[in-house]
């Protein structure tokens, strides 16, 4: 499925955190959104999941805009990857991920077999069966965050929305879950996840987008967002866009944050908080 934003405002009551967001992104495709604490990623998200409503502009997904649609329906089209959470309640894995057929539930509805089957293959294509029956509470971060996964798998939607799937995992659980973003992309997923790692759009993106807190929004193919002077602009650092030639032969592109030496750095951080 396309997912398409134009013209997209966001925030809380009527003061606007986002402004004038467009973009689109295409089935199968990945698109990393990029961009400081604070510059409205999960703001953004939240409106293109129909929790907040839009200050102004419109979320269209396969050409139909979603305004009119309810929670259920846009829940069998977009599923929702949060940042690892704590459940209020000791639930066994099975019955989190389990959770994700809600939106094919009717009214009322318990879910069946079938919905446990189903269950039971998003936690098998993530290789994490043997957490079945752990209680989600008692998983660590890490484990967590799969489960997560798991559940939006489950809800078998055609475009996947991941808050910061990479928080809490370890160097190499992150690239292994990149790789495991990948494999759905393959499968025809729609995927828009964020990330606090520039690098991760050159490891598995087909696009990237930059909010900068003042300034314009962007969004592009990876090699013309994600370059030495929109990440100076973002994150108020010196950082330069490297490129070498793997063992492989493979030319990879990775981000080389460069430290100050003066004591200008910490004075630098505190005023990046408010421009
Ligand atoms: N419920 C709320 N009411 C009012 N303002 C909010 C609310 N939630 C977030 N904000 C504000 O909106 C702005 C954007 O927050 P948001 O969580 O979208 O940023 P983010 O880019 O996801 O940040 P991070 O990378 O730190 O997770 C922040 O200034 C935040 O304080």
């Amino acid at each position: 499925m396309m997912l398409e934003i134009e013209n997209l405002s966001c925030g809380y009551g009527d003061k606007p955190v986002v402004k004038d967001v467009s973009f689109s992104v295409r089935a199968g495709e990945i698109m990393c959104l990029l961009g400081p604490n604070g510059a409205g990623k999960t703001t953004l998200f939240k409106t293109l999941l129909s929790f907040l409503k839009p200050l102004g502009g419109t979320v269209k997904i396969n050409g139909q805009s979603t305004a009119g649609w309810s929670r259920q329906v846009l829940a069998r089209a977009v599923g929702y990857v949060p940042q690892a959470h704590s459940a209020p309640f000791p639930f066994s894995v099975i019955d989190v991920v389990t959770m994700g057929r809600t939106a094919h539930l009717g009214l009322f509805a318990a879910p069946n077999s079938k919905d446990k089957s189903i269950a039971d293959e998003a936690l098998h294509s993530l290789q994490i069966d043997s957490l079945r029956n752990r209680i989600y509470t008692e998983l660590s971060g890490g484990e967590r965050q799969m489960v997560l996964i798991a559940r939006a798998l489950a809800q078998q939607p055609d475009i996947l929305i991941m808050d910061e799937p990479t928080s809490n995992l370890d160097f190499g659980n992150q690239i292994r879950m990149l790789e495991q973003i990948r494999l759905l992309s393959n499968r025809g997923m729609t995927v828009v996840m964020t990330s606090h790692f520039p690098d991760h759009a050159f490891l598995c993106s087909d696009r990237a987008a930059l909010l900068r807190r003042g300034l314009p929004f962007l969004a592009g193919s990876v090699k013309e967002v994600v370059t030495s002077g929109n990440l100076i602009s973002a994150y108020g650092i010196d950082v330069e866009v490297a490129e070498f030639t793997a063992a492989s032969g493979r030319k990879v592109k990775t981000c080389v944050p460069l430290m100050r030496t003066d004591n200008k750095s910490l004075k630098n951080v505190l005023n990046h908080g408010s421009p």
